[in-house]
């Protein structure tokens, strides 16, 4: 048991009946992972529960800081925020994680470590096509890639594993943000964990 790890005993009652989970958003740059978290975040806690989204960006900014996009870095970075997500869902948090983890044996880890823990993990793959994507390009990655000016984007030149088995799949560009996060929510009730 590690040390940041509340002892099952240390736990008041009230604690101790709150189930949390991690909620895993993986898909391309624009497909709408961090939109629906936050419709996601919106909706779970006018049920009252708490929650924590773990940005990707501000992440990379602090936790993660210095690392690239090679595969090495992304590896490292999708473990550190799985370490951190694991930790706060095993104290009853809802974590919400939109975050590509383009690789399929990453997203197994992250996977493995919550089971291990016993917490509770969900896969949602937020699955827009890149030609949706690239047409709607918040930060004008697809662009600067067109134009050469960077390379090694996700799904463009640089690999996006598709979840084959993931707990949800959401084909975000046939429906509206609120509808894909109402979906999310209907899965988290189906496994008990509201
Ligand atoms: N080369 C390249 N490939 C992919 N994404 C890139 C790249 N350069 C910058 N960005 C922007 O970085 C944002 C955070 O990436 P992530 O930490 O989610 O990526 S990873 O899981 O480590 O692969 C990610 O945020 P989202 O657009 O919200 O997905 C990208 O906008
Ligand atoms: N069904 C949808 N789900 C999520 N975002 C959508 C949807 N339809 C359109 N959008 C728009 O697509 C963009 C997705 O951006 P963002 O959520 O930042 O993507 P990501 O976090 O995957 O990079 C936003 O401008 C959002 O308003």
């Amino acid at each position: 048991m590690r040390a940041a790890r509340l002892m099952s005993d240390e736990r008041t009652p009230q604690e101790n009946d709150v189930t949390g989970a991690t909620v895993w958003l993986t898909g391309l740059p624009s497909a709408g992972k961090t939109t629906i978290a936050h419709e996601l975040a919106a909706l779970l806690r006018a049920e009252g529960r708490q929650v924590e989204l773990l940005d990707g960006d501000e992440i990379r900014e602090f936790l993660s800081a210095g690392l690239g996009f090679g595969r090495e870095d992304r590896h490292t970075n999708v473990q550190r925020i799985g370490f951190v997500a694991e930790l706060l869902a095993s104290n009853g948090v809802l974590v919400l994680v939109p975050v590509i983890a383009p690789y399929a044996d990453s997203r197994d880890a992250v996977r493995k470590r919550h089971q291990q823990e016993g917490t509770a993990y969900v896969e949602v793959h937020v699955a827009t096509p890149v030609e949706v994507c690239s047409v709607r390009d918040v930060k004008g990655l697809y662009a600067k890639q067109a134009a050469g000016e960077i390379s090694g984007l996700t799904g463009v030149d640089d690999p996006y594993e598709e979840p084959e088995s993931p707990d949800l799949r959401i084909a975000a560009q046939d429906c509206s943000a609120a509808r894909a996060a109402d979906s999310v929510l209907a899965l988290l009730t189906e496994r008990g964990l509201l």
